[in-house]
């Protein structure tokens, strides 16, 4: 057998260099190009890779709009790099923070029309990897100089983004009792694609040919471990524990998507914006985000693993629903999970109910 890595173990590579800010050669069909995450960049490969012919900088139509910049490539812009950029000005169009204290960052150009499967696949591996959604992207003439300076290198014909979702093995489960369900085990999921692990917390020995009373809580640190008054997750994470303990049996997928799948470093960022007046959905599309970037079907894989096909869901939000079935597994019944409203959180959970569709 090869010991060389798989397309999916490749990606993973890709994702780790690109959160130390180090470029990765994406190539196909003979054309080939370096990306880099704009957030991680240092003022070296900056000024490096800034200076190739025909370097622009991918951004997310998203993101294009709040700088009234054009996107003629529907989900994303291409932005033109001006003579006198700086490391800063790059930075600025990624991230949001200064908008508003510095609004004159255009006027932008972007391209349009050519090929871009590049600045797509390297939109996608920013997201993959929790960074800002805005990367540097330069044509390569010969990617053998990739090679040569030990860049990891996607083949996109074999590496590009997998449609369907990574396979899950369960690495161990252990007994855990809990103040709110004493009968608890804890199982821990780890992927195949080198991605996060995921958890479930099975209540009792519930009846696998039964509908199991679940829970699919997406991580939110602040809200979970600091009681953030922001959201309404610590409230729900100990309610749906504790009629999981009074029902004697259930099951909680904790998946590790915090912030909606934007990671918590750009949940902090949404909340500064937040702090400026933009609502939860608003603070996600100024970072280039769309409102919700997590993908349910982890949820769907965990059950199927544990033996369960068919659920009684406690959640509010009707997408989860939907995504659940579509993956197979039979919801039976909605059962509501209206916990820890607050003044504070009061107007995030009506943004959820306007703009998210959250049955209130
Ligand atoms: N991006 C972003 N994420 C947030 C914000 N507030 C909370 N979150 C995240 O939102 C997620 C909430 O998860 P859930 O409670 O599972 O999901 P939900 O869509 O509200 O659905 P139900 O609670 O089941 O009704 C967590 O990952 C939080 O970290 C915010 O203002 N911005
Ligand atoms: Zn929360």
């Amino acid at each position: 057998m090869t010991l060389a890595p798989n397309p999916a173990e490749r990606r993973a590579r890709a994702r780790s260099d690109l959160r130390m800010g180090v470029p990765v050669c994406l190539y196909r069909d003979g054309a080939a190009a370096l990306v880099v995450a704009v957030e991680c960049l240092s003022e070296g490969r900056f000024a490096a890779l800034g200076a190739i012919d025909g370097a622009v900088l991918a951004i997310t139509a998203r993101r294009a709009e709040t700088l009234k910049a054009r996107a003629y490539d529907g989900d994303l812009a291409r932005i033109e790099l001006p003579k006198a950029a700086t490391l800063r000005w790059a930075q600025s169009v990624a991230d949001p923070a200064d908008d508003l204290t510095t609004p004159m960052k255009g006027p932008f150009r972007t391209e349009r029309g050519g090929d871009v499967t590049f600045h797509r696949e390297a939109i996608a591996l920013a997201k993959e990897a929790r960074l800002l959604p805005a990367m540097l992207v330069c044509p390569l003439e010969d990617p053998e100089r990739a090679a040569a300076q030990r860049l990891t290198c996607l083949d996109l014909a074999t590496d590009a983004a997998p449609k369907d979702a990574a396979g899950y093995n369960e690495v161990v489960s252990a007994r855990l009792p809990m103040v709110l369900a004493r009968a608890g085990r804890l199982h821990v999921f780890r992927p195949d694609d080198g991605g996060e692990e995921h958890y479930a917390v099975e209540i009792g020995q519930p009846d696998r040919t039964e509908p199991v009373l679940a829970r699919l809580h997406s991580a939110c640190f602040t809200g979970d471990l600091l009681g953030s008054l922001k959201c309404d997750c610590g409230p729900q994470l100990r309610g749906a524990l504790g009629a999981m303990g009074k029902d004697g049996a259930g099951i909680l997928l904790y998946l590790n998507q915090e912030g909606r799948g934007i990671g918590l470093a750009n949940k902090m960022r949404a909340y500064a914006l937040q702090d400026l007046g933009f609502d939860t959905v608003e603070a996600n599309h100024r970072l280039g985000f769309e409102d919700d970037e997590r993908d349910f079907r982890i949820g769907a894989a965990l059950l199927r693993e544990l033996g369960f096909s068919s659920v009684r869901l406690m959640t509010n939000n009707p997408a989860k629903i939907a995504m659940m079935r579509a993956q197979g597994i039979a919801v039976t019944e909605r059962v509501p999970l209206q916990v820890g409203k607050t003044d504070e959180n009061a107007a995030y959970l009506a943004t959820k109910a306007a703009k998210s569709g959250h049955l209130l």
